[in-house]
């Protein structure tokens, strides 16, 4: 459906597809593997929930979450990696800059320790969650955040100044 009216990526792993739809790691990881096949980009989510995070477990959830999809992936230059942090998701509480910054440090670190460096270095990692204008240019000058998935505020005026966030 998504070919047929011309679309080139589709977003897999959106924290709602895991916790209402119940999707799990493999299945997720089996529908990124067959959008590539069809030759869609995808943008693959992963991010802990609040009390995943309270214990002490971020690491541990994303990296078993990132291992699930990167044992599909041959060609990760049609992969971003979307760090969504579930307790932000839509709810005006976003990750610190320092938050989102340790998580996508560490996941690039899992990419080169498990993948290959080539792979580290190349694959954007994007940050989800609350992403508004008021807090976009703090996340972006974070050297891990290579870009934004935005909800609510894409539906807003301030999106262009989220798109610009870099300038
Ligand atoms: O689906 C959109 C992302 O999950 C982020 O949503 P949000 O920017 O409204 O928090």
């Amino acid at each position: 459906m998504i070919k047929d009216i011309g679309l080139n990526w589709v977003i897999i792993g959106h924290s709602e597809r895991r916790h209402v739809f119940g999707e799990s790691n493999e299945l997720i990881g089996e529908k990124v593997a067959h959008a590539l096949s069809e030759g869609l980009s995808v943008i693959a989510c992963i991010g802990e929930q609040l009390s995943e995070r309270e214990a002490g477990n971020t690491n541990q959830v994303v990296f078993e979450q990132t291992e699930a999809i990167s044992k599909h992936i041959k060609d990760w230059s049609r992969v971003v990696l979307a760090y969504e942090p579930v307790w932000a998701i839509g709810t005006g509480k976003v990750a610190t800059p320092d938050q989102a910054q340790e998580v996508h440090s560490d996941l690039r670190k899992w990419l080169s320790d498990n993948l290959s460096v080539d792979v580290a270095l190349s694959t954007r990692i994007i940050y989800g969650g609350s992403v508004n204008a008021a807090n976009c240019k703090d996340l972006a000058k974070q050297p891990d955040i290579d870009g934004f998935l935005v909800g609510g505020a894409s539906l807003k005026p301030e999106f262009s100044e989220i798109i610009n966030a870099r300038q």
